[in-house]
């Protein structure tokens, strides 16, 4: 199961040596971080984060490698947005000599570099950013410049105090005329001293939520005031200026201006089954070790994970962490394959692969930050402590559903990619993953043929109810959408049901996804049967969840849904005996999870109560502050005292 979960054998080794070496190092040490003040805080990260480089180097480590010991490590920092966004920034929408000269530079990080994109006043509207960057002709070069306090760019990861250089998102204007929004290579601070460069004025944003976990990160304030850069600097894959001031276009979508984003979505995607596996992990092994009720003759308690209703709120998750790991391979290679035709100029599979990006960014992110409160609430008052883990796992894991694309902006833009491929149906027959809304006729006649709880254990029916739920909601905005005369109107006044079309068609693609990594890719029958079981969880959990939409596009009958729910309940006792072997599969050691309650060994009430004894507050018994604020209350006889 280990090695089905990794990918493949090798995958599992890599990962493993990777966390190992993380693990065994006490540089990474990390349980004492809650207990730090903002800057030891963020040195702390600085000084891992150099440790790190220098493995890397050391060891000579591999890029996949040096992905998973950055993972490991598990403190947002400054390199995040280096190697997941700078660096993606320039090989997509750099020309050859820009990639030639930038690319060695930011590889072997004599430059380091950051994403400035949103500002304060436009994060999800891109086209509506403020900065600009003004052609000067005689100069050969762009003025930068905030031209209001809205302008000023806000959030980029690493920019406050690391960052030498960013891809600063600007509005290109050459002789008073706007020319949309380009990406420009601006240096922010000396090589030499690391102090901000003249006309820049650079900042932290403040502190976020969840003490130790995003403030790690230095995300900043970053304003211009009339900066030169090179002509050169503009990312000119896209669009070119030439030192004459001509604006031209090359056979390159404009759209790709935005291909850092898809890059970055996809990796969010992959990171997902991550975060939901920790905290389902540490929720599983908790409610194993914990007992409450249930004692007969004083016998032992009843494990919480026994309690139905523990298991209707656990499972699921679980079967959410592997249908995220699946989802997420998968878009990899849908990714892969989209990198390559870019490179070869083919851009015809970019709006499926944005589409996707995008719903699947929006799906997993909201259930996995859903999930991981769930996963605290499931360890009852325990899982409040910072010790269990949990809520630094929340606060760091909840920003995605708002960074790299706002969900519901997210699940609009998959909307549009629907209704476009709903309005050419005529003459243009779907692929990939819209190819069911070529089979609209069938789709939205025949209904379900499951007449007991036993022909729910089918996939072919599991997948043809997915399809037709999103395929009668896709087609039904459709047809409402036509009624209007203005559809930018339409689009508007339908939004929340395309938003929930969006959603079934999201959902359809995580549940085939999972039938088909069943049908196609696992090792040995044993896991193989385990997974099918949490396969059908997945799928009839969320049958279950969305019954109203099952139900009132007509496709089944409420006999139907109820019977799918029977099912999941019998599903539920035979994830039951596999539980732990599930989550031990995940493979992820105590150092990572980093939780009292998720310890393998389950030793969790003598390490709480030893972990208790290591904050600050237990130095002493009588701490600063109780002389002085405590004392005076009872020692002096007020008035208000008889009240
Ligand atoms: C990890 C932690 C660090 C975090 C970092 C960050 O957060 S960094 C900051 C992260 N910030 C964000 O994530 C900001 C989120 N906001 C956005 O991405 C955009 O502003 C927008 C997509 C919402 C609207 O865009 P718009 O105003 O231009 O309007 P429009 O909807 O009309 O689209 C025009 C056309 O472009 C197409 N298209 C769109 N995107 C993509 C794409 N990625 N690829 C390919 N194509 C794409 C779209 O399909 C349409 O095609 P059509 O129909 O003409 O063939
Ligand atoms: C931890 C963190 C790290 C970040 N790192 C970076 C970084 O490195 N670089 C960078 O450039 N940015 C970064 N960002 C910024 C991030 O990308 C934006 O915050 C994000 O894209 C959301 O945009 P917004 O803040 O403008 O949200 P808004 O768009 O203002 O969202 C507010 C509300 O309005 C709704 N809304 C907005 N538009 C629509 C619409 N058209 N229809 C319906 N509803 C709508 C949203 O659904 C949401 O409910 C980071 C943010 C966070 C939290």
């Amino acid at each position: 199961m280990k090695v089905a979960w990794a990918g493949s054998r090798e995958a599992f080794q890599v990962s493993d040596r990777m966390a190992k070496l993380v693990a065994n190092d006490p540089v990474f040490e990390k349980f004492s971080k809650p207990m730090l003040g903002r800057k030891e805080l963020f040195k702390n990260t600085l000084r891992k984060a150099a440790y790190a480089w220098k493995l890397i180097n050391d060891l000579r480590l591999t890029e996949e490698e040096a992905k998973w010991l950055r993972h490991y490590i598990d403190e947002p920092n400054y390199t995040d947005l280096h190697w997941e966004m700078f660096v993606p920034a320039i090989e997509g929408q750099g020309t050859k000599e820009q990639k030639k000269k930038w690319l060695p530079l930011a590889q072997t990080m004599q430059i380091i570099g950051t994403y400035a994109q949103t500002e304060l006043g436009h994060g999800s509207n891109v086209q509506g950013l403020e900065t600009t960057a003004t052609f000067d002709r005689q100069t050969d070069e762009f003025v930068m410049h905030s031209p209001t306090l809205t302008s000023s760019k806000w959030w980029p990861g690493g920019m406050a105090k690391v960052a030498t250089h960013a891809i600063v998102y600007a509005r290109l204007i050459i002789d008073g005329l706007f020319h949309g929004v380009h990406g420009f290579i601006v240096q922010l601070r000396s090589l030499e001293d690391h102090s901000p460069l003249p006309g820049l004025t650079l900042g932290d944003i403040g502190m976020k939520f969840g003490h130790g976990t995003y403030n790690t990160m230095d995300n900043g304030v970053l304003r211009f005031d009339h900066v030169r850069i090179p002509r050169n600097q503009m990312l000119m894959r896209v669009s070119q200026v030439t030192k004459e001031g001509k604006y031209a276009q090359s056979d390159v979508p404009r759209q790709l201006l935005y291909g850092t984003m898809v890059s970055v979505r996809q990796t969010i995607v992959a990171d997902a089954s991550k975060a939901l596996s920790r905290a389902v992990c540490i929720a599983t092994r908790y409610s194993v070790v914990r007992r409450q009720f249930g004692s007969r003759n004083g016998g032992p308690e009843t494990q919480v994970i026994d309690y139905k209703t523990q298991q209707s709120r656990l499972f699921p998750l679980l079967a959410s962490a592997y249908a995220f790991r699946f989802v997420g391979e998968w878009l990899k290679s849908l990714y892969i394959d989209v990198k390559q035709r870019l490179e070869a100029n083919d851009f015809s599979t970019l709006p499926e692969t944005h589409a996707c990006t995008a719903g699947l960014k929006a799906l997993t992110t909201a259930a996995t930050a859903d999930g991981i409160e769930e996963c605290r609430k499931l360890c009852g008052g325990h899982g409040y402590l910072i010790s269990s883990g949990l809520p630094e796992l929340f606060a760091f894991y909840v920003p995605a559903c708002s960074y790299e694309g706002e969900n519901v902006v997210m699940m609009l833009q998959v909307a549009r990619f629907l209704v476009k491929t709903v309005s050419n149906l005529g003459y243009k027959q779907p692929v990939g993953t819209a190819a069911y809304l070529g089979r609209v006729t069938p789709l939205l006649q025949n209904n379900c043929a499951v007449q007991t709880a036993e022909d729910w254990l089918n996939p072919d029916a599991i997948l043809e109810a997915f399809e037709a739920r999103a395929a009668r909601m896709v087609i039904g905005c459709g047809e409402r959408l036509a009624m209007f005369e203005n559809p930018e109107e339409g689009f508007a006044e339908l939004s929340i049901d395309l938003v929930e079309a969006s959603l079934a068609h999201c959902q359809l693609i995580t549940v085939s996804v999972f039938i088909q990594k069943l049908n196609h890719e696992i090792p040995g029958n044993g896991v193989k049967r385990s997974l099918e079981v949490l396969c059908y969880v997945y799928a009839l959990f969320l049958l279950h969840k969305h019954q109203g939409d099952f139900l009132a596009t007509g496709y089944l009958t409420p006999k139907q849904a109820s019977l799918a729910n029977e099912q999941l309940r019998t599903l539920y006792s035979k994830v039951r005996p596999n539980a732990i072997a599930f989550v031990d599969s995940f493979n992820h050691m105590d150092h990572y999870l980093c939780s009292v309650l998720g310890r393998y060994d389950g030793n969790v009430y003598p390490k709480l109560y030893e972990a208790a004894w290591k904050d600050p507050l237990n130095d002493s018994d009588i701490v600063d502050g109780i002389q002085q604020y405590v004392q005076p209350i009872l020692k002096q006889k007020l008035h208000y005292a008889k009240l």
